[in-house]
């Protein structure tokens, strides 16, 4: 998908919503349990009720890995649903990757080719040469860590490296990539203060922000600091959505809490108007 459909999307829909699929087995609906595939079961359920609220939907690969062989196919068959029925919506495969030039081709071949993912975030830690592979797919997206939501980013990520904080050495240099059009990045919506001054080094690329819901980021804040003329923003929520409810009516209990954050989202377009 390219940018340009991406912003379409968004102004169809009225949205810039990210839907997480980290589907835990601990936290699905117990009367799911007993069905051949319960994660696909319950991310099928999802889609189905909130595919017109959201432009993206991001698993995290972590919850389809702890579960082995098993926890692939639930991803292959969601991923294959997903570009089945919904080829209008992006899709972030969240595995974090990143290595050497040739084990990155392999990562990007894996998510790109195989699976058929729209994006896959990316770890900007070992360089251009860990990057370039995942760019060298000129109609996917790849989208590097820049400023993340945990607290474990001040680490690294705000010290100063010649005088300026790591994530701007991140931004500033990857712009030089080759494809580097083809770069989003993630800023966590707990950072939301950091965006005026993340948009005057990527005033155009788009930005995948997780942190709202769950983790206490605030949407109005990302808006009002992130937000650029094609909107420039996919907003990400998992757990405040999908585990909106433990009984028989989750999928109508997460569309809901999906509903709420569209109708701010519609808000916010409007009032650019
Ligand atoms: O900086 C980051 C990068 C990735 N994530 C991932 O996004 C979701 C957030 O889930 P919530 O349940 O809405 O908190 C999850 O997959 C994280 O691994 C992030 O949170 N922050």
């Amino acid at each position: 998908m390219t940018t340009s459909q991406l912003v379409e999307q968004i102004h169809l829909k009225q949205s810039f919503l990210c839907i997480g699929l980290d589907t835990d087995l601990k936290k699905i609906p117990v009367h799911l349990l007993e069905k051949q595939d319960p994660i696909f079961s319950f991310n099928k359920a999802i889609i189905d009720a909130t595919h017109h609220l959201c432009v993206a939907y991001k698993p995290n690969t972590a919850f389809y890995e702890a579960y082995g062989i098993a926890g692939w196919k639930a991803l292959q068959r969601t991923i294959g649903y997903l570009n089945e029925n919904h080829p209008e919506i992006f899709t972030i495969a969240d595995a974090k990757r990143g290595d050497i030039g040739n084990t990155s081709t392999r990562y990007a071949k894996a998510f790109f080719e195989d699976l058929q993912f729209d994006s896959i975030t990316v770890a900007p830690y070992m360089g251009k040469d860990s990057v370039e592979p995942f760019l060298a797919f000129t109609d996917k997206h790849t989208i590097l860590l820049a400023l993340t939501s945990n607290d474990g980013a001040y680490d690294f990520q705000t010290k100063l490296i010649g005088g300026k904080e790591l994530y701007k050495h991140v931004l500033e240099t990857s712009k030089s990539y080759k494809n580097s059009e083809n770069l989003m990045y993630v800023i966590g919506a707990t950072k939301a203060e950091y965006l005026l001054e993340i948009r005057k080094i990527v005033p155009d690329s788009f930005l995948l922000v997780p942190g709202v819901g769950a983790q206490g980021g605030s949407l109005e804040e990302v808006c009002k600091y992130g937000i650029n003329e094609n909107i420039g923003l996919l907003i990400n929520s998992s757990r405040g959505i999908i585990y909106a409810s433990e009984g028989k009516d989750f999928a109508h209990a997460a569309a809901s809490k999906a509903g709420a954050l569209q109708n701010q989202m519609a808000l916010v377009l409007k009032q650019m108007k």
